[in-house]
């Protein structure tokens, strides 16, 4: 972990991938639960580079069409592609901060740029796979995992000057329960791979995981984290705007992160769609933390 002592994080309080209001208090309320002085405590430099500014129109452009706030969230999107760009030029673990899922559209666009072969962990209840054509809703943090393999509309698509900035193989997707039918088609067709509640429930997160981790290690020179808050059983988690039940476990997510940590294959993160007004005392921002913590190899012991 050494040449990965110094943390850079940056936070993105955007609520404009969906419709439900407060996830762009998420940054604060992680900021909040003690983040930057857990990381400290554990030996990290933290530098940490503040909020990217989010530019919410007062007319809610795009409001009744199929890519709620497209201009808006293009916007946020090209900016923290450039400021993460930036930040790891200037060395340092990325540690993104949401905001809504659609933050990803720009954090994987500005680390993809620094890989040959990125690899990606979605944690997440939902498989994020839709387009403008699918989607059951028109919210674009049900969209970026399908913007990042290069489907969907343009202009997002094509943020930070690339597309694609993910291969179909190279992708994990971990805790789905909730799966649109365009998603199912999708998964099928690029042969995603998709660790489901099923098979966590069946064979244990420590075969999923050590699965993921042997998968990804072979075939990739980095991986990012994407860690959906919703993943986790809203028994844990309240504090997410699209919550489902049935999730993975307060532990289980501890184990994953503790694996992760001894793998060593984490070379970015993000924790998105904490939603500090649909929860209770924070409680979904501390666990955040908490799994921060264990990604970043603290131990019990
Ligand atoms: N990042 C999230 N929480 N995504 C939820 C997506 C829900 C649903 N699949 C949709 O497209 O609207
Ligand atoms: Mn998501
Ligand atoms: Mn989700």
């Amino acid at each position: 972990m050494d040449e990965q002592k110094k943390i850079s994080i940056v936070g993105v309080p955007m609520d404009l991938g969906q419709v439900r209001r407060g996830v762009d208090m998420g940054p604060s309320a992680m900021r909040y639960a003690g983040l930057l002085e857990e990381l400290k405590s554990q030996g990290f430099e933290v530098v940490d580079y503040g909020d990217i500014p989010i530019h919410r129109s007062t007319n809610g452009t795009n409001q009744e069409q199929k890519l709620r706030n497209l201009q808006e969230v293009i916007k946020v999107s090209e900016e923290l592609c450039t400021e993460l760009d930036k930040a790891i030029n200037k060395g340092g673990f990325p540690l993104v901060l949401g905001g809504d899922h659609s933050i990803s559209i720009g954090s994987i666009a500005g680390i993809s740029k620094h890989y040959k072969r990125l690899g990606v962990i979605w944690y997440d209840a939902h498989a994020d796979l839709n387009t403008a054509e699918t989607s059951p809703s028109g919210n674009i943090h049900g969209m970026p995992l399908a913007i990042n393999l290069g489907l969907g509309h343009k202009l997002l698509t094509k943020i930070g000057g690339y597309i694609p900035k993910l291969k179909p193989e190279n992708i994990v997707i971990i805790g789905a329960r909730s799966i649109d039918e365009g998603e199912r088609k999708l998964i099928k067709e690029k042969g995603i791979k998709v660790f489901t509640m099923h098979e966590i429930d069946r064979r244990g997160m420590t075969a999923v995981m050590e699965d993921t981790i042997h998968y990804l290690s072979d075939r990739t020179d980095g991986v990012h984290l994407s860690f959906d808050l919703d993943a986790i059983d809203p028994i844990y988690a309240p504090g997410v705007g699209t919550p489902v039940l049935g999730g993975v476990t307060y532990r289980e997510s501890h184990l994953a992160m503790e694996m992760l940590a001894e793998s060593e294959i984490v070379t970015s993160a993000e924790f998105v769609e904490v939603n500090p007004i649909l929860d209770h005392k924070n409680k979904t921002a501390d666990i955040a933390i908490e799994l921060v913590a264990s990604l970043l190899g603290k131990q019990l012991l």
